[in-house]
């Protein structure tokens, strides 16, 4: 005996959480609960404005239909489904069967967008290896390349990631590495997407040391991994890229080719997030995802993130949409 039901949620944001263009002051998106032999198992659904094709209504329609389908017993098609549909319902079915593993790894690598003294601080309070990210691209290109400078002198055995969301022309790209010393370009674990053009990236990467990894790329069509000088990882955002399936194969793909795999956040849920650091702790066991996406949130969803204080709502306070 099958049943699924689906719940609607719209979680208030901080106040400063911007997405490309806007800001986001409420995350919307869908929970799915399947039920099977007296078993319960959660997905979330959760497509982020500006980068899922789709919108909430749009994968939330295609959730019911998948998921009747999936009360009926019939075959589904998840890569024929929204990237969002995918990931959500894959991951429900993976906890029926038990298939992916409780351990999580939430030492997410910290992100800053801010004051990058308090950056410092958290870095040194941190175990293991220490990495962590930077948003750079958003000011001046110099600005960022004396801050990252300043980082790398400032904790010499720092792993730094830093993202530029493809803002950087060649010549800003060029600006920023110029104040990043030669000697401390290796304490670069990579720089996602320095420019618009993954082709200008890519010279980017061979003519200045500064290894690069793909975001924005993965999720253009035609794309396949392949091992190239200067690229060092590919990051995996599950709720853009589609069902577990889909992921692992990229992940196997990037080991294949000797690239990192890095599991990251669409600013899901704490119930995503949570399924999220399973997913990183499973297939990418030493490489620290990039989770560090709680504090953009005012509430939890369902299931709380380690350490995390903030107020969780619980399943019962959710308005049940649909059920077969
Ligand atoms: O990757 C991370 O560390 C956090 C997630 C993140 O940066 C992100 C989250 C949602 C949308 C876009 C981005 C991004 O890569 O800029
Ligand atoms: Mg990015």
């Amino acid at each position: 005996m099958r049943s699924a039901k689906l719940f609607q949620y719209q979680l208030p944001m901080d106040s400063g959480v911007i997405l490309r263009d806007q800001r986001l002051i409420t995350r919307e998106g869908w929970v799915i609960e399947l039920c099977q032999d007296q078993q319960r198992a959660y997905g979330e659904i959760a497509p982020l404005p500006e980068f899922s094709l789709e919108t909430a209504a749009e994968a939330g329609e295609q959730a019911q239909q998948i998921l009747s389908q999936w009360v009926a017993g019939e075959e589904l098609d998840l890569d024929a489904a929204f990237p969002s549909v995918a990931f959500g319902i894959s991951c429900a079915i993976a906890e029926l069967a038990a298939e992916l593993p409780e351990a999580g790894n939430y030492l997410a690598a910290p992100l800053c967008s801010g004051d990058p003294d308090d950056l410092v601080v958290r870095l040194n309070q941190m175990p293991g290896d220490k990495v962590a990210k930077i948003k750079v691209g958003m000011y001046e290109a110099v600005r960022d390349g004396i801050v990252a400078n300043m980082l790398l002198e400032a904790i010499p055995d720092m792993q730094l990631r830093l993202d530029a969301n493809r803002q950087w022309t060649p010549l800003k790209a060029q600006q920023f590495a110029k104040y990043v010393k030669p000697e401390h370009r290796s304490g670069i674990a990579f720089l996602e997407e320095p420019c618009r053009l993954p082709s200008d990236s890519l010279a980017f990467a061979q003519q200045t040391g500064i290894n690069i990894a793909w975001d924005e790329t993965v999720r253009d069509a035609g794309f396949e991994v392949k091992a190239e000088p200067g690229v060092a990882a590919i990051i995996i955002k599950p709720t853009l890229i589609g069902s577990l399936a889909r992921c692992i194969t990229l992940i196997e793909q990037a080991h294949a080719a000797g690239l990192t795999a890095v599991i990251s956040s669409s600013i899901e849920s704490s119930l995503g997030l949570n399924q999220l650091a399973r997913l990183a702790q499973w297939q990418t066991p030493n490489v620290i995802p990039g989770l560090d996406t709680m504090q953009l949130f005012q509430v939890q969803l369902i299931q709380s993130w380690p350490d995390c204080e903030l107020p969780v709502i619980p399943l019962s306070e959710l308005d049940m949409v649909w059920h077969k």
